[in-house]
């Protein structure tokens, strides 16, 4: 066995001495630990241990020493001393010899080796938590006569740090839980959560940022500003940092970042400044609902065939041209001999003409014109301008048809419409009368023998 170099206090004055130099190192400051082993290292312990009753049930023990102890043999022979009984804020039993017998069991290295010990018991001031510490030493107590009273002193001077050290590594061994709790949930939590520190250095990029940004946190960092990263536009990063606010998820923004890919999301954010001046980001990424909800609303207002405005839409939108005030022209057509397409070569064919005929004339109209289809094979197309503009644009749409006929097999269907115009001047704020007007030109256009425009020159 290894030759051990000890400091038994074995006499009065070395008592003393030792209770001098020993006593100003004890103070609140120090961990359980730290304290155990300066006390152990000064008495010239073999082994000494401190038993701290848990929450949980089960003490924790912190121990030093040459021999091992562990919290198993602890629980048993505090077990064994009956010293739980005992309701005095402290209480000391002495072993002159053999505890390691108590302590041990017969195979433990420490059964034969432990002689004398001392056993304290420990209530903080309050009661709120109670304790155990033990000094086994390699020698016999009666050779230390000394120990007792030194021991007794140590003890009590412990006494009034136990509660204050036990709270504290309590609170902090809390703290820890709470923090490895919150890391988890910043990690795993299925929202993006990211951290930039006033340097604008990424601190905390959670794996919900990596996996939808396509960033790792490392990358970022290596940016010199991060932010330009998502934002390219300058001006768009001038808004996201002065939307950085102190009151948390009081207002959830929606931005749309660029993934690694360069492809746009839409996510809610709530940006949250830290006292530190660090900003704690918690966003919602929400590309693929509002990618579901545009659809729904295209959906809503689009005629499926030909992707044209539906019924309810045009009108709709008619109103709304009409209410701004502002003159524009009505045209409404209709396709000539359409039931003939349909029984000839089929309604998949009568549906190609559809798409073809609403195909070319998007391709005629402003950039503001609204096409829509409000019947059959009947439309409805608003464009700034006179009825000039209408029957020019009219014969081009002809023209084109003419040019580019549907291809049917081998065979080139050139389609035919007729058309009826009404002029919208300022006032005129009533939509059916204005519909009936242009329904009146096209059926004049119809009944003039098919592929023609009438203007309508009723006056409402
Ligand atoms: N393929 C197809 N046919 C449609 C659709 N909607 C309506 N139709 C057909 O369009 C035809 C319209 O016939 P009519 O109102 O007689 O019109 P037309 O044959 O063009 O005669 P005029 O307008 O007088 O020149 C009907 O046969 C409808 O069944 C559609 O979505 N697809």
């Amino acid at each position: 066995m290894r030759k051990r170099c000890r400091n038994v206090v074995n006499d009065s004055r070395e008592a003393l001495h030792t209770l001098a130099t020993l006593m100003p190192q004890l103070t609140a400051h120090r961990s359980l630990q730290e304290m155990l082993e300066i006390v152990s290292r000064k008495l010239g312990a073999a082994l000494a241990w401190i038993s701290v009753d848990d929450e949980s049930g089960s003490p924790q023990v912190v121990s030093t020493g040459e021999i091992a102890c562990h919290s198993f043999e602890v629980t048993h022979f505090l077990a064994s001393t009956l010293l739980a009984r005992h309701a005095r804020a402290w209480r000391v039993i002495c072993w002159k010899e053999k505890v390691g017998e108590t302590l041990f069991i017969p195979l433990h290295p420490g059964y034969s080796q432990l002689q004398s010990g001392v056993l304290c018991k420990i209530i903080s001031h309050d009661g709120a938590c109670s304790g155990y510490f033990f000094l086994g030493f390699t020698e016999r107590l009666n050779t230390l006569s000394l120990l007792k009273p030194v021991a007794v002193i140590v003890v009590d001077k412990l006494k009034d740090y136990f509660a204050e050290i036990i709270a504290r590594e309590r609170m902090a061994r809390e703290m820890q839980r709470v923090v490895t709790q919150y890391k988890i949930l910043f990690e795993r939590a299925p929202v993006l959560m990211n951290s930039f520190d006033k340097g604008n250095r990424c601190v905390l990029w959670n794996a919900e940022c990596q996996k939808i940004f396509g960033w790792t946190m490392a990358e970022i960092n290596s940016h010199p500003d991060p932010l330009m990263l998502f934002y390219p536009d300058e001006e768009v990063r001038r808004r996201m940092r002065a939307s950085f606010s102190d009151a948390p998820l009081s207002d959830m923004s929606e931005w749309h970042p660029l993934r690694r890919d360069g492809t746009p999301l839409t996510v809610l954010w709530s940006n949250i400044l830290l006292p530190d001046r660090s900003v704690l980001s918690i966003g919602l990424d929400i590309t693929e609902r509002k990618k579901a909800e545009q659809q729904l609303a295209l959906k809503a207002t689009t005629d499926d065939l030909t992707g044209c405005l539906n019924r309810s839409t045009i009108l709709q939108e008619l109103k709304q041209r009409q209410e701004a005030g502002r003159p524009f022209c009505v045209l409404m057509f209709d396709l000539d001999y359409f039931k003939q397409i349909n029984d000839e070569w089929g309604h998949q064919v009568g549906d190609a003409a559809l798409v073809h005929f609403c195909d070319r004339l998007r391709e005629l109209s402003q950039p503001h014109a609204a096409l829509g289809r409000v019947g059959g094979e009947e439309f409805l197309l608003l464009v700034q301008g006179d009825s000039k503009t209408a029957v020019v644009l009219c014969e081009t749409l002809r023209a084109s048809l003419l040019a580019r006929p549907l291809l049917v097999g081998d065979n080139a269907l050139v389609l035919s419409f007729s058309s009826g115009v009404v002029v919208v001047g300022r006032g005129q704020r009533d939509s059916s009368a204005l519909l009936i007007r242009a329904d009146k030109a096209l059926y004049d256009a119809k009944r003039s023998g098919r592929g023609k425009t009438v203007i309508s020159d009723d006056h409402l």
